[in-house]
């Protein structure tokens, strides 16, 4: 099986072709102002149609957003997923599927073993999990911060819950992560950056490969 990547925080036409490229499978869009990733309404939905010209499943990244913002989202930029990715409640994740008939991942900040059991009121709900490491103190991102957190929690995991692993991953510890959490999809941002903001092909290209090379050891692990 092939491990699905998100690369996520995409803000030109040429990070969105090289994700293509290299078939990541889902581009994110961040629509969060103090981020160093956000996008305008506008730039969003011209990258979103070149992404689905390329065969990309795209993502809009949202923060507790109001229905006008929303509304304007999912009009203008047509996102394939809507990520949640600050406090909405299970109600209001539901209210927002029925929406926009749109397929909703829930974002989730993991430190210890206790935060898992917050994904119980979304289940049914959410279609997927994103499990993210929580910000560090005084951060003003509740994501894209580079941090990660203990992947062995998710081992605990009964194999039912589809989730997205992110948090910090990067070419250097991504094949570590996938063989400790057993996640099946991932996703990055900041670790494919060369400054905040900054997406850098190089190290795009080498995070796609540590994928796709834990995927081949994984598979001929099994063999033996
Ligand atoms: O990337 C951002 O700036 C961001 C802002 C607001 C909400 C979510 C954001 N990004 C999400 O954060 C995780 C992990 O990022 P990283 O790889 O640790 O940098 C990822 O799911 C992004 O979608």
């Amino acid at each position: 099986m092939t491990t699905e990547i998100k690369i996520c925080g995409l803000s030109t036409a040429e990070a969105v072709d090289r994700a293509a490229e290299l078939n990541a499978g889902m581009a994110g869009f961040i629509f969060f102002e103090k981020s160093p990733r956000h996008v305008a309404v506008d730039t969003a939905a011209k990258l979103a149609e070149r992404a689905r010209a390329r065969d990309l499943k795209t993502v809009a990244v949202t923060v507790n957003m109001d229905d006008a913002g929303l509304d304007e989202i999912v009009k203008r930029m047509k996102p394939d997923w809507l990520q949640l990715h600050g406090g909405e409640s299970p109600d209001r994740t539901a209210e927002l599927k029925a929406r926009y008939g749109l397929p909703v991942m829930k974002a989730f900040a993991i430190r210890e073993a206790a935060d898992l059991d917050c994904i119980g009121p979304y289940e049914g709900i959410a279609d997927r999990f994103l499990f993210d490491a929580k910000p560090p103190k005084g951060s003003d991102l509740p994501g894209g911060n580079g941090v990660s957190f203990d992947w062995r929690l998710l081992a605990t995991l009964d194999g039912a819950a589809s989730y997205m692993l992110s948090g910090g991953l990067t070419k250097d510890n991504v094949g570590e992560a996938l063989r400790i959490s057993g996640a099946t999809m991932v996703d990055v941002s900041s670790g494919v950056e060369s400054a905040p903001g900054v997406k850098d092909f190089g190290m795009m290209d080498a995070f796609v490969r540590a994928v796709r090379d834990a995927g081949l050891t994984a598979r001929s692990g099994s063999q033996e």
